[in-house]
């Protein structure tokens, strides 16, 4: 019953029960001014361009909503072909879901390590990879991981720039 009432907040969101044990693991209870506007339209995937001031909880407000669709999808994908598919006894995941850009190679970590938090109860179908190396430094552990295609990359615009050259010449 008190984890129930703990959640109330995030509840309201409809999210999938893995992320509130997650945001309850975090000590997250009541979700912010900015994720209360930006969560529940990002969840009817409307356009959105948020601006709040530092320390507000931008990076939630558009994690949470991107972690629940999904793994929405994911169940979709589930219900659609009936089964779940399997490779040498380890789930197939399905391929890249989103993109997070960020400028600069720090918040790149930064909010890498928030979705890593918010799938933590989920990370056998969810995977999050940070692409932080900068040239050919990094780039066989990073290839290696892209081919594995997790559902979610963070990198800034420059590391993407850069795979997408690689992929293509490659
Ligand atoms: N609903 C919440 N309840 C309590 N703390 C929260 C909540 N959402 C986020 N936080 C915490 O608030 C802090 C700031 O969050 P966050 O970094 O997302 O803010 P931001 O608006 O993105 O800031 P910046 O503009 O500096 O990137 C973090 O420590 C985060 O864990």
């Amino acid at each position: 019953m008190e984890e129930n009432n703990q959640n109330e907040g995030f509840k309201t969101f409809g999210l999938d029960r893995r992320v509130l044990q997650a945001l309850r693991k975090k000590g997250l209870v009541t979700p912010t001014v900015v994720q209360k506007k930006a969560v529940p339209a990002a969840l009817e995937k409307k356009d959105i361009l948020l601006r709040a001031k530092t320390g507000s909880g931008k990076t939630l407000a558009f994690v949470l909503p991107m972690i629940e669709n999904a793994l929405r999808s994911l169940e979709m994908e589930q219900n659609n072909s009936g089964k779940l598919s399997y490779e040498n006894g380890v789930m197939k995941r399905s391929r890249i879901k989103s993109i997070i850009l960020v400028p600069t190679r720090e918040l790149v970590n930064q909010v890498a390590e928030v979705v890593n938090d918010v799938i933590y109860f989920c990370n056998d179908i969810l995977s999050c990879y940070s692409l932080i190396g900068i040239g050919n430094k990094g780039l066989d552990m990073e290839k290696h991981r892209l081919l594995e295609q997790p559902q979610i990359i963070v990198c800034t615009p420059a590391r993407l720039f850069f795979y997408f050259l690689f992929f293509f010449y490659f």
